[in-house]
């Protein structure tokens, strides 16, 4: 039995997740994160009957309390740095599946994994058709040199680009770096409607009402063009089956992967 702790357990993604584990034979939902609901029963919040799943508000007031084989991290780039190191460090492995962290940051993570013996699978996406994309991206940027991205996201996202996008582009120019025919520098006019440059591939990110999350990888090639693109929908089921497939395979390695298709049969 794998016995997993939900960071981001009541949220939008981690609501789905949580009852996803709890539901799926050989896991066990041990417990999970959220300020505003530290001492109330996540069973409850979920709707699940029968069953004592406590919330913390910290990671550490969790780890006094009961122990975990996994850490699932959904909550906000703003403390999910924090909780990632602090579960490494007592050796526990984790999933990562929430965005604004950098390649610095993973770089952090990775040698911090790597000392304590323990394995971190982070995604930028979980969605299968996400996962599909980047694969298929993948193959198409060792053929095609020229190409951009375009994150699309709700008018409330507080992180930009995309945790989709950033592992998106950090994939592709390890197959092939994007080319520039015009550098950034010599536009004539605004700069930045170039977007941002991130591991040397311009990334656009949009936020708007009525959008969720879509990725656009945009290739171009003397006279043809190829667009791949993912846009979800408006729940988080998508997510659910992506991170149970990675909690069944962190520990299959050490250190850290980025991307589930790293652990997929694809
Ligand atoms: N990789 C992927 O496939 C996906 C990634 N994501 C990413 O997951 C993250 C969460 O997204 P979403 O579910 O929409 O966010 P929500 O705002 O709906 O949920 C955030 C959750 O985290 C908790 N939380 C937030 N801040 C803290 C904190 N400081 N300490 C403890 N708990 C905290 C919240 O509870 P409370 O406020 O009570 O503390 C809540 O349970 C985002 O970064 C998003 O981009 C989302 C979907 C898919
Ligand atoms: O903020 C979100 O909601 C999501 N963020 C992830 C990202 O930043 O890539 C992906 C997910 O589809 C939803």
């Amino acid at each position: 039995m794998i016995k997993v702790f939900v960071a981001g357990a009541t949220g939008w993604a981690g609501s789905a997740i949580s009852k996803g584990i709890f539901n799926h034979d050989g896991m066990q939902l041990i417990g999970g994160l959220s300020r505003s609901n530290k001492g109330k029963n996540l069973a409850d919040i979920l709707q699940i009957e029968n069953a004592t799943i406590p919330l913390f508000d910290t990671i550490d007031n969790a780890l006094e309390k009961i122990d975990f084989d996994v850490l699932v991290e959904f909550t906000k780039p703003d403390i999910a740095k924090k909780n990632i190191i602090t579960a490494l460090e007592k050796g526990k492995n984790v999933i990562i599946g929430t965005s604004g962290l950098s390649n610095e940051d993973y770089n952090e993570i990775e040698s911090i994994a790597n000392k304590n013996n323990a394995s971190v699978l982070a995604a930028g996406n979980f969605a299968i058709t996400a996962v599909l994309l980047f694969k298929f991206a993948a193959i198409a940027a060792k053929y095609i040199p020229n190409y951009e991205l375009i994150d699309y996201a709700s008018q409330n996202k507080v992180d930009a680009p995309s945790g989709s996008v950033a592992e998106l582009a950090h994939r592709l120019s390890a197959v092939q770096k994007s080319t520039i025919e015009v550098p950034i520098e010599d536009t004539i006019g605004v700069k930045e409607t170039r977007g941002a440059t991130i591991d040397d591939v311009q990334v656009h990110s949009v936020r708007l009402p009525g959008h969720v999350l879509g990725i656009e990888a945009i290739f171009g090639m003397q006279d043809e063009k190829l667009i791949l693109r993912h846009d979800a929908g408006n729940g988080a089921e998508p997510y659910v089956n992506g991170v149970i497939l990675a909690i069944e395979k962190v520990n299959s390695f050490k250190g850290l992967k980025r991307g589930l298709d790293t652990v997929m049969d694809l």
